[in-house]
């Protein structure tokens, strides 16, 4: 049965029309006094502020049914079970299981955990092997006073993850070195980086789960060949060696030994490439804050796996989340979601969250290959505050469009406090509280509508323990939007058609053959093809 099939959903749908298309959130404090108390929660690490969203305890409680009407807790149990859930590529979807302490943490008693074969365990045991010889690497490389700068080539989850990650710890960042990524297979990414660098003194990292995407092995390729051209060698012996500078973070040894590469750190098929910060590919992040600071991420990061699993459906924040998402997609009709970090840190976790929701849940069939009738994720957008309020709050408050915005605030925290830090967060408050009130009886021009709905994201502190845990918050998230919706949560073949037919352009302009081909794209690449490039 698909999600919009069950009565849960008719209920939604005719509360949505009876009750709440007239909602007015300002009314609605007014007129209850525990509405506060009854939407919000503490998570570990993260205290979320639910209550200026178009909901009440009703719509929670139908949301809530929905999640059970729509097999919710059994898909949760069976991720735990480390079941094979994403279907399309027989694969189980295990990232929490990077984070999870030997002897299983806070979930040992879990009774899924409890039930596990004891293959479950040696997989646990191999991951924390990888674990340690990931961090024992990244500490020689914090030792070694010869390497200045890193450089991480990866895209996708091979590069946004651990970017937000790095940028944000920045306050943690101790060992001297210069952490760059290069993403883009444009070249004046990786032109720019090179520039800054010298061979004897960097380490390239090269981070790709497959080892085959088209921009990161391009990227590689070239900056190998400016190794070369700068007086390194191939020559393992060598000092300025490939063997001492590259290093390879996948899950095909092979293609990176067939590379050049003889320093691999592998992860298994089983994590996802968006879901990847936690595995081999978290090295630059090792690096650069370091073993300790890297396992508090991990902590972190499990505690809040732990209060996912365990919490029951009506306190369980990331499906709490992940119920308001699809209210708003399904039943209001409302096609996006900004997201507002008042952090300079998290200044990419936009960037992020645009690979983590929409490559997860942008999506249209269900694990059967049904067609679903219904929107799934939503547009995923935003950018820092202060900076957004000097952009496009100008359209959240007075534009046609309602979109729910999402504040993610720390308390207090990094090296740069006092009038900044409180300017920052008071910002965000008044923001908030500006799209709820609005303006009204000045004038046409200067009166905003206000009643725009908006979520605040706490987290206690900001360390790598709370940034370990809003990032695991917002992958159950996903994941539990994708188990209601009833699609994969963790393929992405929509992705695959664009490679495909990049490589066929790449074909025909080799064999000169363009019959068949639409004008437009003929035109394009007779305009842009290599005699311009
Ligand atoms: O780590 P890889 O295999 O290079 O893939 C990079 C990215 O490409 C994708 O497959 C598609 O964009 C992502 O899912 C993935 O994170």
């Amino acid at each position: 049965m698909s999600c919009s099939a069950s009565p849960a959903w008719a209920a939604l749908a005719a509360h949505y029309q009876d009750d709440m298309a007239q909602f007015n959130l300002a009314q609605a404090f007014a007129s209850n006094p525990q509405r506060l108390a009854q939407h919000s929660q503490q998570a570990p690490h993260v205290y979320a502020d639910l209550s200026k969203n178009f909901c009440t305890t009703q719509t929670e409680s139908l949301l809530q049914a929905l999640a059970h009407d729509c097999g919710w807790q059994a898909r949760r149990d069976a991720m735990l079970a480390g079941e094979p859930i994403n279907t399309t590529e027989g694969r189980a979807a295990m990232h929490w299981l990077l984070r999870m302490p030997r002897d299983g943490g806070q979930l040992r008693q879990h009774p899924v955990v409890q039930a596990w074969p004891q293959a479950q365990w040696d997989t646990l045991a191999a991951a924390h092997d990888t674990l340690n010889a990931m961090l024992a690497l990244a500490e020689q490389v914090r030792a070694d006073r010869q390497i200045t700068d890193i450089v991480n080539i990866g895209i996708g989850g091979s590069h946004l993850g651990p970017e937000v990650v790095v940028q944000g710890l920045e306050d943690w960042v101790d060992a001297g070195k210069r952490v760059h990524f290069v993403s883009n297979v444009d070249g004046h990414e990786l032109g720019h980086v090179l520039r800054q660098v010298r061979p004897e003194s960097t380490l390239f990292l090269i981070a790709s789960k497959s080892f085959t995407t088209a921009e990161t092995m391009l990227n590689a390729h070239s900056a190998r060949e400016w190794f070369l051209r700068q007086g390194g060698c191939v020559q393992p012996s060598a000092a300025v060696s490939i063997a001492q500078h590259f290093v390879a973070l996948t899950t095909n040894v092979a293609a990176a030994q067939a590379f050049g590469i003889t320093r691999c750190l592998e992860f298994s098929d089983w994590v996802g490439g968006r879901f990847s910060l936690w595995s081999a590919i978290g090295l630059p992040i090792a690096i650069a804050i370091g073993q300790e600071q890297f396992r508090d991420l991990l902590a972190g990061a499990h505690a809040m796996d732990a209060h996912f699993f365990n919490a029951p459906i009506g306190h369980n924040l990331p499906l709490r989340l992940a119920l308001l998402d699809i209210w708003y997609r399904n039943f209001c009709h409302l096609g996006s979601r900004c997201i507002a970090p008042y952090s300079h840190g998290l200044r990419r976790l936009a960037a992020y969250l645009q690979q983590l929701e929409m490559e997860s849940n942008g999506k249209r069939v269900t694990h059967a290959g049904q067609c679903l009738t219904t929107p799934t994720a939503p547009i995923v957008w935003g950018e820092p505050g202060t900076n957004g309020q000097h952009a496009f709050f100008q359209l959240l408050h007075q534009g046609q469009d309602v979109v729910p915005v999402e504040f993610i605030v720390a308390r207090g925290g990094g090296k740069y406090l006092g009038a900044h830090q409180h300017s920052l967060v008071i910002n965000a408050i008044a923001q908030a509280q500006a799209l709820m009130l609005g303006r009204h009886g000045v004038s046409a021009h200067q009166d905003c509508p206000g009643n725009r709905p908006s979520s605040f994201l706490l987290l206690q502190q900001f360390n790598p323990a709370s940034v370990g845990a809003l990032i695991a918050l917002y992958e159950h998230r996903v994941f539990s939007a994708g188990a209601i919706w009833g699609i994969n949560s963790f393929d992405q073949w929509g992705v695959e058609l664009g490679k495909q037919l990049a490589q066929q352009l790449r074909q025909r302009e080799e064999q000169g053959d363009w019959q068949g081909v639409d004008a437009s794209t003929r035109d394009l690449m007779a305009q842009l093809g290599p005699a311009v490039a």
